[in-house]
């Protein structure tokens, strides 16, 4: 078979594409419906899966079918259906879970921003506060606390996996003290704390966020006596000493929100601390890359965008940061090395 016969013709990949939403809510379905996390590692009928899961067996197979045709479960001759490696990340207990990431990305909020995207790339601007008249960091953590949780939850999920590439990534010895600025719930933190003893941390984030910070850090944690958590806002106040400041996957907001924190930063900063900014880069090249379309939601909800190497260059050098080398620290993240100058 020629390529030309594999690929669908053009009108049925666009009829297909404009019906991406369904895909999005039959992976959110599945997820919330918990549907990998009751499929057993061998082969499971609808009706079996229907009762575990508590739906209707006809519903759930349409269901599944749907997924199925996405490479999200796969439907055996006899009508049963199995795991697929796609399907074994929506587990919970998977340890390259994506189910938190896959309930994120179709939270209600977000069916609520993406038909007006083509006023976002009008204006320029997010278009979250004309639809919630608030910022989207203030209406998750004031108004929607499952909307709250399933992000603290993302976020924790990828943090752990990741956490232990950063620790292994930087060089901290003769470091005293490390300060994670935007640093959710703590994951990179406890990593860097638990690999080196000496060491002393600080969290900083968000109220809502650090109220719940990992278990390690709390009161009676294994690290608590070795941690300071402390609530607020980095565009207003970065009210923290280190030798070395972390920066991960918060410089992803409008201009002037990175201005503002990266400036705090450096007002905090003793000349010659560290700063090390780590971000998911999407390329200068036009090949496409994954983080397109979060690139656009985060257009939607804080008016950001996902960096490419030069423009995140561009701000941190704008910031009166000295820029040392750029490593990757997985396939999905690079760390910029910075230095405070005198
Ligand atoms: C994409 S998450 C990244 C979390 C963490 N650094 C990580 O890599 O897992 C962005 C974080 O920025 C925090 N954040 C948002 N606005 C903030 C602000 N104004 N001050 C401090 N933290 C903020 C959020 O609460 C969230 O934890």
């Amino acid at each position: 078979m020629t390529t030309a016969e594999q690929a669908p013709p053009p009108p049925m990949r666009l009829r297909e594409l404009v019906f991406g939403a369904a895909c999005a809510a039959a992976v959110r379905a599945a997820a919330r419906l918990g549907v990998a996390d009751a499929l057993e590692e061998t082969p499971m009928s609808v009706e079996d899966l229907a009762a575990a899961v508590k739906t209707q067996p006809q519903t759930l197979r349409r269901l599944l079918r749907a997924l199925s045709c996405q490479g999200v479960f796969v439907e055996q001759p006899d009508g049963a259906f199995a795991h697929t490696e796609m399907s074994r990340l929506l587990r919970e207990d998977d340890p390259h879970s994506l189910r938190y990431i896959a309930l994120w990305c179709t939270e209600p909020w977000t069916w609520n921003v993406w038909p007006k995207l083509d006023e976002a790339v009008r204006s320029g601007r997010n278009v979250f506060e004309d639809v919630y008249e608030r910022e989207f960091f203030e209406y998750l953590n004031e108004e929607a606390p499952e909307s709250a949780y399933v992000f603290n939850r993302a976020m924790t999920t990828s943090s752990e996996q990741s956490a232990r590439d950063v620790a292994a990534l930087l060089d901290l010895g003769g470091v005293s003290s490390v300060a994670d600025i935007g640093g959710g719930q703590g994951q990179v933190v406890a990593s860097l704390l638990e690999k080196h003893p000496g060491m002393h941390g600080t969290l900083l984030d968000l109220p809502g966020v650090v109220e719940n910070a990992d278990a390690r850090l709390r009161e009676g944690g294994s690290l608590a006596d070795r941690v300071r958590i402390v609530p607020g806002d980095c565009r207003e106040d970065i009210p923290v000493q280190a030798d070395v400041y972390i920066i991960k996957n918060i410089l992803e907001w409008d201009d002037d929100s990175t201005r503002r924190a990266l400036a705090n930063v450096r007002k905090a900063a003793r000349p010659g601390a560290r700063v090390v900014v780590i971000e998911n880069l999407v390329d200068d090249t036009p090949s496409m890359k994954f983080t397109t379309s979060m690139d656009l939601l985060l257009l939607l909800n804080v008016g950001g965008a996902k960096h490419t190497r030069r423009s995140m260059a561009d701000r941190l050098t704008a910031a009166g940061l000295v820029i040392g080398e750029v490593r990757p620290v997985n396939a999905y993240l690079h760390a910029f090395e910075c230095t405070v100058p005198a």
